[in-house]
């Protein structure tokens, strides 16, 4: 097992030694501190500094990662190994956005002519919305695409597409409907024009019950005012399960494939992505999908004490399993990046939130960490307090670019600084000698000291990166969200997990749709636990 490794037992040594280190010394001690611990690769400058590492440390984490075979099962994902073994299927999203002329073979066939035919279509597809060239059953251009999917279906095109606003088309407004609740889709049908409306359903399998539902009431409600027949002008669906799809009565013409080895999180570079490319428009993609790509010949070719993805997902090693730090919280630093942590959220807990190991036996460790956060400098009036004073470590992702798309004056200056100022704050903290100096100094009454300085005292020593860009280009958020692909896979190596399936979300589904025969059928008996039986005749006596 992997406490019992001597890399791992050389960690848990190193971590007792130097647990009391406080960074503030380690600043004082090194000028060069900041240039040791940071690089800049595909847009992206990660400074790592402000980590309560030394170089001892790093050499001890790089050993680690050495001895987890890292190097060679990087080399399977991107040669299409069938490393998703409880699936038995390959990991290729490299593969969507490989722009290297390499083939990439799956049971000995190219996979990439199929891609690039499917990008064509793409590319075909979104010129002709954009241009007016293919058009709703009156001749009318589409003004609005409501898009229908969930989970990975859903996250990466909104998200996405919410960060790169600036490139946003005007003349097509892109809207989202994921969850099944009324709400959502009531909302969205409230503000569209069926004859102006494209549908696109996103769905891997094409089984997700959310999904179906939304698409049957979408249609429903176009059909009110159209007819059947004109259902094959408006609906077009991304999926695995063409079949399926041309059951739903979806023109083969508007089905975009995918494949089984694309997993739902890692699928914004297959046609998922097909909203986005509507929304910001295909160049814009291309260049989105661009950055995904230099990342990768990034994570394939730099040192591992050169690898971006590597070093942050060591990081998060060193603090989960040997500081106990149980989330890990992303802090962008700009408004329209405001969906990141959400979108690592499913990225990194569906992939690495397992307690098996890939040979099939329960961990005696921790693996994935909860991950949370929202948009700086929102956070710092309400959660930042339990960051910088209690006892629960959280390791912190500082998120911004250096130029903004607008030209709001003082703003910028503002908000960066509010940034550095935080991570500052959380590295070097306040002593009690320093809040007493500054309360005298302020002209504070002894009583006054006494009561308020302990309250005061910030102890510091508490890490983060800070990520900094230009701008947030299409380019620059398909590095970005490459990286953290790499850095979440590059755990699930060292934790000895697959990061490729989901089994934990499927019991709570397959209990759902017992439930719901027995909400809507009340000849059903109720022979649940106690609890649910009760809840579901509360729900049918309503
Ligand atoms: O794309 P779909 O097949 O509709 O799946 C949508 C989502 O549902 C599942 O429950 C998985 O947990 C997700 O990984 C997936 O992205």
């Amino acid at each position: 097992m992997l406490p019992s490794t001597p890399e791992w037992k050389s960690l848990v040594n190193h971590y007792n030694k130097n647990v009391h280190v406080q960074m503030r010394d380690l600043f004082k001690h090194d000028t060069e501190r900041f240039n040791n611990f940071s690089l800049s690769t595909a847009g992206i400058m990660l400074d790592y500094s402000k980590n309560r590492v030394t170089d001892e440390t790093m050499h001890l984490l790089m050993n680690l990662a050495e001895s987890s075979d890292l190097l060679d099962k990087r080399d399977k994902m991107f040669n299409g190994a069938a490393i998703n073994t409880t699936e038995n299927r390959p990991v290729l999203h490299t593969a969507l956005r490989n722009f290297s002329n390499r083939p990439v073979y799956v049971d000995g066939v190219d996979v990439m002519p199929q891609i690039q035919t499917t990008l064509v279509k793409l590319e075909c597809f979104v010129n002709d919305i954009s241009l007016g060239k293919k058009v709703g059953h009156t001749g009318k251009a589409f003004t609005d695409v409501v898009c229908i999917g969930i989970g990975g279906s859903f996250l990466g095109p909104k998200i996405m597409s919410e960060a790169l606003k600036p490139y946003q088309q005007p003349q097509l407004k892109v809207h989202f409907i994921a969850n099944v609740d009324g709400c959502h889709i009531y909302d969205v049908l409230s503000k569209v024009n069926p004859e102006t409306t494209l549908f696109i359903t996103s769905s891997k399998t094409l089984t997700t019950q959310e999904t179906l539902r939304n698409t049957l009431t979408a249609r429903d409600w176009f059909v009110e005012t159209t007819t059947a027949e004109e259902v094959k002008y408006h609906f077009a669906c991304v999926t695995s399960n063409v079949e399926a799809a041309q059951k739903l009565g979806i023109e083969k013409e508007n089905i975009f494939p995918m494949w089984d080895w694309v997993g739902g999180r890692y699928s914004v570079w297959s046609a998922i992505g097909l909203p986005l490319a509507l929304a910001i428009g295909f160049d814009h993609y291309r260049e989105f999908l661009q950055g995904g790509f230099e990342m990768d010949e990034h994570f394939s070719n730099a040192p591992l004490e050169k690898n971006l993805p590597i070093i942050l997902a060591l990081l998060g090693v060193w603090y989960r399993n040997f500081y106990g730090a149980q989330s890990q919280v992303l802090l962008p630093y700009y408004h329209y990046l405001r969906g990141l942590p959400a979108y690592i959220q499913q990225l990194d807990m569906e992939s690495n939130g397992k307690s098996v190991s890939l040979d099939n036996k329960p961990l005696s460790y921790d693996t994935g960490p909860i991950i949370w956060g929202s948009e700086g400098t929102n956070g710092q009036h309400s959660f930042h307090q339990l960051i910088h004073q209690s006892k629960t470590p959280i390791p912190v992702d500082f998120l911004m670019p250096l130029f903004p798309y607008h030209e709001v004056s003082n703003h910028h200056d503002m908000l960066a600084s509010n940034c550095f100022g935080q991570s500052q704050a959380l590295m070097a903290g306040q002593s009690l000698q320093e809040v007493k100096a500054a309360m005298k100094k302020a002209n504070c009454d002894e009583s006054e000291i006494q009561k308020l300085s302990t309250h005061k005292v910030m102890e510091g020593n508490k890490p983060s990166n800070t990520i900094l860009f230009e701008k947030l280009t299409p380019k620059v958020l398909g590095s970005l969200i490459s990286m953290y692909e790499h850095k979440v896979f590059v755990q699930g190596v060292i934790w000895r997990v697959n990061s490729f399936d989901q089994w934990g979300v499927e019991l709570g589904k397959a209990l759902g749709n017992k439930v719901l025969k027995k909400i809507t059928d009340p000849t059903e008996i109720l022979n649940m636990d106690g609890s649910t039986n009760e809840l579901i005749k509360l729900y049918r006596n309503r």
